[in-house]
């Protein structure tokens, strides 16, 4: 009722404002459209105007995603329109400060600065502004923190549909949520990230049919942020990006789409060492990646060593105690996961090969895993430690807090992992707050946006009362 109280020009304004919105936000949802340029992105003209490069936006700029972008960036003379998508104004604003370019340093080369890439910025954006950022979206990479994960996905949904990929390239699991025990065991085979994803957002009521695809990615390359420069990443150790879709159980494969999206990554196969593998493989890639992730990050966070010192742990008694504790815990947990998860034997697969399969998470393996991830990262500060020192909230639940609820679900001892998620918590984590939203979520709210624009453009017409 507020409303009322506007001039006829502001509601006409306001009508205008939404009547754009509303269009753009459908038209922009139509199949295969390209978004739409209304020159209000904060894009060089140079990169908005192109008609036929694929789009692929970006939502949490991290070390991983800055070489994904820079790689997709470098590696083509014709490459996709790469869009970073900002919800904290303050990096939104350093990245055009920065010229909205990525840079990617290697040892005994010159450092590679890729073309000025799109920017789009939410909070405190100018109603102007809002107006270019509800365009479809065809490929979303979610570069967050694993418990950002899905604040990010939720701020974009109304600009994903059926026809949209979805690609998470995040560290851990997820939580196993309620949802996953009520849904039968084989979805303890999906990542509780995604499983979030699609029970909050996508999952019964009206929003069902727009579902976009889902893939992840695992990413081992050794990667640190430049110190001087926050759109900088140093590419330590050259690893692997295994890419795979995430399917529940039953859920054939869409091929289009996948072929689809390696033909996006075609160029930067060989610089990302990117392998395309199947659900199965996926699966196993992500719970390899855990491993590595819930010795390596814990540990590196409580005793402050770099990645490296993983690989001597002598060097510190009460290390290698936790350490070799969380080992035969979490073989235990993953084998009798894996035990019970795995596809039976095919016919086409050897009595070896198979018991091979399944001793995958002996101690010894394990090992084996975590060590090659150490050697190839030695020099890096793993992202835990980072998070710690800078007083960030940490991935533990989404690692070792995965790990002690999968041994629960399977009532396996998990008291080693539950002591780890306590220290890193405790010692270093701030007091655990919900995450709140900072983005809009669909046109209404921007409408809400653009109404409380103008009504200070209102007031400040009206000047001050007297
Ligand atoms: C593999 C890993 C531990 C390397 O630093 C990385 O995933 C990290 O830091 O989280």
């Amino acid at each position: 009722m507020k409303l009322l109280s506007f001039t006829q020009s502001t509601r006409t304004q306001l009508r205008r404002s939404y009547g754009q919105i509303k269009r753009n936000y459908d038209r922009s949802r139509c199949r295969g459209q390209r978004p739409l340029s209304s020159g209000m992105s904060t894009t060089p003209t140079s990169t908005s105007t192109t008609t036929e490069r694929p789009e692929v936006h970006i939502i949490g700029l991290g070390n991983v995603t800055k070489l994904i972008a820079h790689s997709l960036m470098t590696s083509s003379p014709n490459p996709p329109n790469v869009t970073v998508v900002f919800r904290d104004m303050d990096r939104f604003q350093s990245f055009a400060k920065a010229g909205h370019k990525i840079t990617l340093s290697r040892k005994n080369d010159v450092d590679s600065t890729t073309e000025e890439l799109v920017a789009e910025g939410f909070k405190g954006a100018s109603p102007d502004k809002l107006k270019a950022n509800h365009i479809r979206v065809q490929t979303l990479i979610v570069g967050t923190k694993a418990y950002d994960a899905l604040s990010a996905v939720r701020d974009i949904v109304f600009r994903l549909d059926a026809e949209s990929e979805v690609i998470f390239v995040q560290n851990g699991m997820g939580r196993l949520i309620p949802f996953v025990e009520s849904s039968g065991a084989c979805l303890t085979w999906l990542p509780g990230i995604y499983e979030e994803v699609r029970k909050h957002l996508f999952y019964g009521g009206k929003a069902e049919h727009r579902t976009p695809k889902f893939y992840q990615m695992i990413v081992s390359h050794g990667l640190y942020a430049t110190p001087t420069n926050p759109f900088g990443s140093v590419h330590a150790g050259r690893g692997k990006v295994y890419l795979g879709p995430v399917l529940e159980d039953g859920q054939p494969e869409d091929t289009v789409r996948t072929k689809r999206l390696l033909k996006l990554f075609l160029p930067a196969k060989s610089v990302l060492n990117l392998e395309v593998v199947s659900r199965d493989q996926l699966l196993l890639r992500q719970l390899d990646k855990l491993v590595a992730n819930a010795i390596i990050n814990p540990l590196t966070a409580i005793f402050a060593v770099k990645n490296g010192e993983i690989l001597h742990p002598e060097k510190i008694p009460e290390m290698e105690k936790d350490m070799s504790m969380l080992y035969e815990e979490i073989s235990a947990i993953l084998s009798f996961h894996i035990g019970l998860n795995m596809p039976p034997k095919s016919n086409d697969m050897t009595d070896a090969a198979y018991t091979q399969q399944l001793s995958r998470y002996s101690v010894k393996n394990l090992k084996k895993i975590v060590n090659r991830v150490a050697e190839m990262t030695a020099e890096n500060t793993s992202s835990m430690l980072a998070d710690v020192q800078a007083g960030r909230k940490t991935e533990i639940d989404y690692i070792n807090g995965y790990l002690v609820q999968l041994g629960k679900k399977y009532t396996l001892p998990t008291a080693t992992n539950e002591r780890i998620v306590r220290r890193v918590k405790s010692k270093f984590s701030p007091p655990e707050t919900e995450d709140t939203p900072i983005i809009p979520r669909d046109p209404r709210y921007q409408v809400a946006m653009v109404l409380k624009e103008l009504r200070k453009k209102e007031k400040e017409k009206k000047g001050p009362k007297k």
